[in-house]
């Protein structure tokens, strides 16, 4: 049975006296995988950051994995929580292996020392190496990658944990045409899995919105302009209100393309 995993009651966060949250509230339920789309500045990433339990409104309730945010220890919550980010990559040494990489994401580090790994972790890393295409590429450095490989040793290292809540912020951005495609098949194929967690997805484009995705959060001067099923929410109405922009909407075979019309 589906559980709520992430509920924002009236959340705004208030930075040098701007809401870049403005009275938000969103509910995301375990079997439900969210894209969060908006224009620059929307407050997209303000409220990944959230869910993610690494920052907390200024006013209103946020719980995560049933937890309020301000009565948890966040130390037990950011276990449960698979969070992949250009930030979070930057953190990664570039002259680790990609074994390692994924690796160390069983004790919370980046960059392996003297941690003495169980075997049920090391089969876990190959499985989910095997899992996003990475297997051939184990023992290879991390910063010799193309961009394309990190994002996804990126997204393995975040789901390596077995997290009950994926948040990706961007995970297609910067790459080609052909990465975009592979990275947006891999990840429809893991959205669509009864086993995976409930996930959470920035992105700037719709045409990344991975099949299997369930749900739509349109943000633009961090307020919700629409939010709920895909089919209702993500439609040419909504994207061009929230762009500020008349904007015309294919989907076709459940993915989207998107042009001002
Ligand atoms: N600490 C801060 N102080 C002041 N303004 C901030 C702060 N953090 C974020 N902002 C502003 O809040 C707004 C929302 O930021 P956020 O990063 O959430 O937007 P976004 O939708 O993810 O944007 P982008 O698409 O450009 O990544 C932006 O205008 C940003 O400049």
């Amino acid at each position: 049975m589906a559980t709520t995993v992430l509920q924002l009651e009236d959340v705004s966060v208030i930075r040098e006296g701007n809401a870049i949250l403005d009275s938000l509230t969103w509910t995301v339920d375990s079997d439900q995988r969210w894209v969060i789309l908006g224009p620059n500045g929307a407050g997209k990433t303000t409220t990944l950051q959230i869910a993610a339990a690494a920052l907390h409104p200024t006013s209103g309730t946020a719980s995560v994995l049933q937890e309020q945010l301000g009565k948890v220890d966040l130390f037990e919550l950011r276990p449960l929580i698979g969070f992949a980010s250009t930030a979070m990559a930057r953190r990664i040494p570039r002259d680790e292996t990609v074994l390692n990489v994924v690796l160390t994401a069983a004790y919370s580090v980046t960059g392996r020392w003297n941690e003495e790994y169980e075997e049920i972790d090391t089969k876990r890393a190959s499985r989910v190496l095997a899992e996003w295409k990475l297997d051939y590429l184990a023992e290879r450095r991390f910063g010799t990658l193309s961009d394309g490989e990190q994002k996804r040793v990126q997204i393995a290292r975040s789901v390596m944990t077995d997290p009950e809540l994926l948040l990706l912020d961007e995970p297609a951005a910067s790459l080609d045409l052909g990465a975009r495609e592979e990275l947006v098949s891999l990840l429809g194929g893991y959205a669509s899995s009864d086993t995976s967690p409930a996930i959470v997805m920035v992105t700037h484009h719709v045409e990344e919105i991975p099949r299997g995705f369930t749900h739509a959060l349109l943000l633009a001067n961090g307020k919700a302009v629409a939010s709920g099923p895909l089919s209702e929410a993500l439609t040419a109405e909504t994207l061009s209100e929230a762009f500020g922009m008349p904007i015309e909407l294919t989907e076709r075979d459940g993915r989207y393309t998107a042009r001002a019309s």
